[in-house]
């Protein structure tokens, strides 16, 4: 396994082009399924997920290339409804595959999918969505198999805005029988992006972005040439790098709405930000105010971001309070951050954070993805040398997350397992 080393202490100043959007892409590239034809996807990011992604898509049966950040799936030859264990454990967006695959096959067999360990992330959502539109579930042996004699419209109310469930109702509900409304919809900038998608497809979709989305089914959906939009989370991530090490970044390739509550929050915290139709530029300050942080769906603050945060407020002038309320267990990265010396204290979902003047480097782990994003951070405002170890995670999410960093003047480089 990988660590970075990473040396803290320098301004990162310069310009960074974010990539395409990790969370749109896995959705999108599942939606591929839906089409029996060859389908163009660009500004990939070229990530650990991508990959296993792709891996999935090939092992059912589509003939998957790619040149740099354009991937070409012909879903032509699909003929398998089935996902071995082994790669749906690899990460959670295997379970964006069950809808496509009920749509199109009117059958799906699969196990649980894996994911970052940020508590239990259930899909009874998703199984409750897809039943409405007729698919009987049964499970045996770790696996769990859904089946139907045809798909048809439905009117679901989904109990939590869950982005996942809401991604997988709306791919299968595109050739059902009738029309399907999601009610409470995750409204998720990730959801638009998926559904101009689908629309670009043949299918007939409105009302991605509010809470409530129509969808009315087709018979066939053609195959697409389709750009995805770019990542929100490594844009807050390169912002919050730019305000703690009172740098001064210009992030090009950004959508500046689908990262209005960073932008609140880092203002709010006496961070310069200022941005034009696809540009955000961010200087840092010597010393950010505290301020109060609590996930919501958007459009309040991202969970993806919560960690990454805890970092910049651990040296914050004054004690601020992130409450966590979207996943069970996501602030483990607080006790990687105690061993750097912040001063962060948990009860319940919260963690409670007195700012100190500096942390010091040390050798920590990352234990999900957005956390050791945290940790690099960390490592970047922090005296001396810092170890992340399990960087596995981290480029789960983030494409050359070291190499776009000391082109802004940072200093990290990547150990491989038998260097460590
Ligand atoms: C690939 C992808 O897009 N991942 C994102 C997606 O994950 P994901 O789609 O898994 O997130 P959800 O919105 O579904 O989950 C939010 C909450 O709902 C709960 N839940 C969800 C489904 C379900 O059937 N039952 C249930 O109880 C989850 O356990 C969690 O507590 O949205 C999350 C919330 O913004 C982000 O952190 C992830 O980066
Ligand atoms: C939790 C995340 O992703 P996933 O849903 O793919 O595990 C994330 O991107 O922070």
């Amino acid at each position: 396994m990988d660590s970075f080393i990473v040396q803290g202490g320098n301004r990162l100043i310069g310009e960074v082009e974010i990539s395409g959007a990790k969370n749109a892409v896995l959705p999108i590239l599942a939606g591929t399924v839906l089409s029996s034809g060859k389908n163009v996807i660009r500004e990939i990011p070229l990530l650990r997920d991508v990959k296993v992604m792709k891996e999935v898509l090939g092992t059912l049966g589509a003939d998957v290339s790619q040149e740099n950040d354009v991937i070409s799936v012909d879903s032509s030859l699909i003929d398998s409804c089935e996902i071995p264990e082994y790669l749906m454990r690899k990460m959670r967006a295997t379970i964006f595959l069950m809808g496509p695959l009920l749509a199109r096959f009117n059958e799906v067999r699969i196990s649980q999918p894996g994911g970052c360990s940020i508590g239990p992330r259930p899909i009874d959502l998703h199984i409750k969505g897809l039943k409405a539109l007729g698919v009987e579930f049964t499970e045996g042996h770790g696996y769990l198999e859904g089946k139907a004699d045809e798909l048809v419209g439905a009117d679901i109310h989904l109990d939590f805005p869950s982005v996942g469930a809401t991604e997988n109702i709306m791919m299968a509900a595109t050739k059902a029988k009738g029309t399907t409304i999601i009610r409470n919809a995750a409204k998720e900038p990730e959801i638009i992006d998926l559904q101009n998608f689908l629309n670009g497809m043949g299918a007939q979709i409105r009302g991605a972005g509010t809470d409530l989305i129509k969808i009315k089914g087709v018979q066939k959906l053609e195959s697409i040439d389709y750009t995805v939009i770019p990542d929100r989370i490594e844009t807050g991530t390169f912002m919050v790098a730019a305000a703690i090490t009172n740098g001064d970044i210009l992030l090009n390739n950004v959508i500046p709405e689908h990262v209005e509550p960073i932008i609140a929050k880092l203002i709010e915290a006496g961070v310069e930000v200022k941005h034009n139709q696809d540009q955000i530029k961010v200087t840092g300050v010597p010393k950010v105010k505290a301020v109060d942080v609590k996930t919501l769906p958007y459009p309040g603050f991202a969970t993806d971001m919560q960690p990454q945060f805890m970092t910049m407020l651990s040296v914050a002038e004054g004690t601020s309070v992130v409450t966590e309320t979207i996943f069970e267990n996501r602030l483990k990265h607080a006790d990687e951050l105690r061993r750097m010396g912040a001063d962060i204290r948990i009860e319940s979902r919260s963690a409670i954070i007195n700012g100190i003047e500096r942390l010091s480097g040390s050798v920590v782990e990352a234990s999900d993805l957005r956390a050791g994003a945290a940790l690099v951070l960390a490592g970047l405002l922090a005296k001396g040398e810092t170890r992340i170890d399990s960087i596995y995670h981290i480029d789960r999410g983030y494409e050359n997350l070291e190499s776009k960093i000391n082109n802004l003047g940072g200093q990290i480089t990547r150990l491989s397992t038998t260097s460590v």
